[in-house]
């Protein structure tokens, strides 16, 4: 068989080793379902042509024909269902065609959505699992095994994902390695294909030419980091969510970008030393500043033990309330570094080794680390993200809407945010909303001469954040009137004038 020659005699130690735990998938599967109760869904994407060869050689070998060299290139029996959509790539289309003539898949053609088109063809066939081409770091891997039961709401069926651990590395390793064919467009710089509407193809395979003739692009097999696969996926926002500064978003699973135009972030702080009072979170009120600064509004800072149900608890009920939760303390090899411990179990998944991050921690640390692994390397399975950038010497880690910060003062918060700002641009981490505005006044009325008043004015202006402080119990009040509109601010301080005497506010400068 073609594909078991060609990995069995090359010298890629890693891909030997992802290539027989994959097949040990496919074979368990045929051995626990029968042929006409597996399928194979295929959509001629990079991925999906490895895991076609995959199950070819894992069909094979299941078979037992190992005496055969060769065997029959269109022997494929395992039922092969494509959705097709007419928002496809036409040559994704005539490569899946041609895939499925070549190599004799049957092929269903659905051209409903993915749900209505299973359940259909559930009820009509006796399939039990599916072999999917998912990655760790696709975004529809969060949360999923190797074996993974289709999730509530879908028709039920085993979802099989025998490259689940599978890098981007391995898999342009693989098609290269045996030679096979795939879809065009991946020499044509695309780097992972979805639809007309949201793919194009991977800037940092754009080749510079001078003449200013249509860009050229480099072969999807160079991209050097894998983890800017999905830099040619682009979203359009409606123009509403970004205001003056429109930016892509990528990650922010449960943001309703239809909502509203405002973001909301919280900071959690990991730290016994903080609520002993012997250290003072210098990162909390700095991470407050410079998410305002870029139009979010925070929503919520905490201070938790270094404990992981302390922390999987604040991180659960914050990524479900914000769009944003950042976290840092209790990152690094101590007893006391739960973090990522934390995070994990927040999200129900488990802590896995991360090939790429141990790379990183090794040029850092060299070979220090306790044992045959290093456990800083392990990281939140399924739903991690490297957030790279050269100024970095550790990627920063983004495990759906929450990125853990590896800061341990306010100067290091900088570096690692003015990086996150950066890749706000090229790599879709944060979205810059439109900038907050506001004005400040003071007054010398008491707090019981303007507490009815005010508050009747916070009902008037629901989108404003108006609020009040002192400096101290002796110094007059300050009120302050925040929002993304000035219109709106001013009439809201007029509004507030008519309550009172003339001059009883004054505006002041906001420091
Ligand atoms: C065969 C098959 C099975 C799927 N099963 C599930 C599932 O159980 N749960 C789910 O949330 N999505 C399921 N999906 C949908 C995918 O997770 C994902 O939403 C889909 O591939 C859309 O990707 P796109 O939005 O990038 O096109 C399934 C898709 C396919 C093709
Ligand atoms: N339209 C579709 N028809 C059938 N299967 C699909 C379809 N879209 C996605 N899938 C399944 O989901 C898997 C993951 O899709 P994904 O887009 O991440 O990978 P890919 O298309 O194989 O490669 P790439 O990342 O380069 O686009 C596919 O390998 C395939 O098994
Ligand atoms: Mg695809």
């Amino acid at each position: 068989m073609e594909i078991d020659k060609a990995i069995t005699e090359c010298d890629d130690r890693r891909l030997k080793t992802k290539y027989s735990n994959a097949i040990y998938v496919i074979q368990r599967t045929l051995a626990l379902y029968s042929i006409e109760e597996v399928a194979f869904s295929f959509n001629g994407g990079k991925d999906s042509t490895v895991l076609l060869h995959l199950l070819r050689a894992g069909y094979f070998l299941h078979k037992g024909e190992k005496s055969c060299s060769n065997g029959d290139v269109k022997d494929f029996p395992i039922r092969t269902i494509y959705f097709e959509s007419p928002s496809a790539f036409p040559e994704i289309n005539s490569f899946t065609y041609d895939t499925a003539t070549t190599y004799g898949l049957q092929l269903d053609i659905i051209r409903s959505d993915f749900k209505s088109g299973l359940e259909a063809l559930l009820n009509a066939k006796p399939i039990k699992a599916i072999f999917l081409g998912v990655r760790m770091g696709d975004p529809t891997a969060v949360g999923q095994e190797q074996f993974s039961p289709s999730s509530l709401g879908w028709p039920p069926f085993m979802r099989v994902n025998p490259i689940l651990d599978w890098s981007y590395r391995d898999v342009w390793a693989f098609l290269l390695t045996c030679k096979v064919p795939y879809c065009s467009l991946y020499d044509q710089g695309y780097t992972s294909i979805g639809s007309i509407y949201d793919t194009v193809p991977n800037a940092l395979l754009c080749i510079n030419n001078s003449s200013g003739s249509k860009e050229v692009f480099r072969p999807a097999y160079l991209l050097s980091d894998g983890r800017l696969e999905r830099a040619g996926r682009v979203k359009k926002l409606p123009s509403s969510v970004c205001g003056h500064n429109p930016a892509v978003i990528n990650g922010l699973d449960n943001v309703d970008l239809h909502k509203s135009s405002l973001l909301t972030a919280s900071a959690i702080a990991v730290g016994d030393e903080i609520l002993f009072g012997t250290v003072e979170d210098q990162i909390g009120p700095s991470l407050c500043r410079k998410l305002h600064s870029i139009g979010w509004a925070v929503s919520q800072t905490a201070v938790v033990r270094n404990d992981i149900d302390s922390v999987a608890e604040e991180v659960e009920r914050r990524q479900s309330t914000d769009d944003m939760v950042f976290i840092y303390g209790g990152v690094g090899p101590l007893h006391s570094d739960v973090t990522m411990a934390g995070v994990a179990k927040a999200f129900g998944v488990r802590l896995a080794p991360d090939e790429e991050f141990e790379e990183y921690l090794r040029h850092l640390i060299g070979d220090q680390c306790t044992g045959d692994r290093n456990e800083m390397a392990l990281l939140p399975e399924g739903i991690t993200e490297l957030l790279h950038h050269e100024k970095l010497i550790v990627p920063l880690i983004k495990c759906k809407n929450v990125i853990i910060l590896t800061a341990t003062n306010a100067l290091e918060l900088d570096v690692q945010w003015n990086c996150l700002i950066e890749l706000m641009r090229s790599d879709d981490v944060l979205l810059m909303m439109q900038s907050f505005v506001s004005k400040h006044l003071t007054t010398n009325l008491t707090d019981v001469e303007i507490a009815r008043p005010l508050s009747k004015l916070c009902l008037e202006f629901p989108d404003l954040y108006i609020g009040c402080h002192r400096k101290s119990r002796k110094e007059p009040l300050i009120l302050y009137f925040k929002g993304k509109d000035q219109d709106r601010i001013e009439s809201a301080i007029e509004a507030l004038n008519k309550k009172f005497c003339p001059g009883a506010f004054v505006e002041i400068n906001s420091s």
